[in-house]
């Protein structure tokens, strides 16, 4: 479902309304809330609406061109999708239907650790490329495991999450006992690792006692040599606000970082992403810089790649279309926005990803821009 009764695209706020007539409440919830008072939720959308754009005019936008390079993948948008968990809470086939949704958009598509298809599955599926996102866990063999599977189907890159030491408080979660039930499971992982995540209890949220129980909150820097050493593919570091950690993060052979607050759901009062980025790429010696968190529209996309963004991911509204319509709401949102943000680049004059940079931003309407 890609169209309104009158014929006109949705928008990824179409995509929303109709998702949430048609998931679980707690799943629901699950999905949109964040941590605490969600007040980093709010933030990285509000940083969004402040931003005011400075339109460049007579620039010959009769074309423009919204595709981009990275890691020697050419990609027809700049949009990707962020890596999420378990796709069958919303839909029956998940992220087969994500992975053809994303190809159809020539999309790069973030598999999550917690995917709820196997890897193998989600790559047949996939005509563009893939890349595979894994948590640190204390059973390190189990993340070399998912590794070596994923390089034999041909994922292009791993992310590793590392704002996760352990899971934010989400109330919606812990008060509606949220736990991942019915048939849905993380197939890619052994089911002994992840039986605590279907256990549900009264006052709490499964998924916290499952972080506890099998994250790894001890490791530091000189860990990331180990994961180094497991493969040759490039190394993203996803969750990175501050410029002391992007330099890190270069020092210890990231290829490039993710600007990222995990949406909102890890810790409540965390800088919107947007009024970091430009900090954080700025420190990224060179980098390829990507950027997560309250992108909803074309415009919003515009702003993170004029401020250093080679990419763009987005979280939830790829769900929400995955939830209204399978594969083609998938692919039905990353072309809404894309198609949104073609054309902002026409009305701002900047015809090519390589004509964005500062000069778009007013750089006082971001929180710490001059
Ligand atoms: C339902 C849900 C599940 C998520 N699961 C993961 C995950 O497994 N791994 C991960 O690195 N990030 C996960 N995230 C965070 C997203 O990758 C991303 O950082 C965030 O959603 C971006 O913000 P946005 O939703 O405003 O676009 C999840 C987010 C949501 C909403
Ligand atoms: C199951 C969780 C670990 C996935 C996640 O990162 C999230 O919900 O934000």
């Amino acid at each position: 479902m890609t169209q309104t009764r009158t014929g006109q695209s949705f928008t990824g706020t179409d995509y929303q309304r109709l998702a949430r007539e048609l998931v679980d409440p707690d799943v629901w919830d699950f999905i949109e809330g964040g941590a605490e008072a969600e007040r980093t939720v709010a933030a990285n959308l509000a940083a969004f609406d402040r931003v005011r754009l400075r339109p460049r005019v007579l620039a010959g936008v009769s074309e423009v061109d919204t595709s981009v390079e990275l890691f020697g993948t050419r990609y027809a948008t700049p949009l990707g999708v962020a890596p999420t968990a378990y796709h069958r809470l919303v839909d029956a086939e998940g992220e087969v239907a994500t992975a053809r949704g994303a190809g159809a958009a020539g999309a790069l598509f973030v598999v999550g650790m917690f995917a709820s298809r196997t890897l193998e599955e989600i790559a047949e599926a996939s005509s563009s490329e893939l890349w595979i996102q894994l948590y640190w866990l204390r059973r390190r063999d189990v993340m070399a495991a998912l590794l070596r599977r994923a390089e034999r189907c041909g994922y292009g890159a791993v992310m590793l999450t590392v704002d996760v030491p352990r899971m934010g408080r989400r109330w919606r979660d812990m008060r509606n006992g949220f736990a991942i039930g019915g048939d849905v499971a993380a197939v890619n992982i052994d089911a002994g690792v992840m039986a605590s995540a279907h256990e549900r209890a009264a006052g709490g949220s499964a998924l916290v006692r499952h972080t506890a129980q099998q994250f790894d909150a001890g490791v530091t820097w000189d860990d990331l040599a180990w994961l180094r050493a497991q493969t040759r593919l490039p190394l993203v570091l996803k969750g990175i606000l501050t410029a002391e950690d992007a330099r890190l993060a270069v020092r210890h052979g990231a290829d490039a970082i993710v600007v990222s607050n995990h949406g909102g759901r890890q810790l409540d009062g965390a800088v919107a992403s947007l009024d970091v980025l430009a900090e954080v790429a700025d420190a990224a010696g060179g980098r390829p810089v990507l950027f997560d968190g309250g992108v909803r529209r074309g415009v919003d996309a515009l702003a993170a790649l004029a401020l250093g963004a080679r990419m763009v991911l987005l979280g939830r509204p790829p769900l929400w279309g995955l939830a209204a319509g399978g594969a083609d709401g998938v692919a039905g949102l990353l072309r809404t926005t894309t198609e949104e943000l073609a054309h902002a680049m026409a009305l701002a004059g900047r015809p090519t990803l390589g004509d964005l940079d500062r000069s778009v931003v007013r750089m006082s309407t971001i929180a710490g821009g001059a």
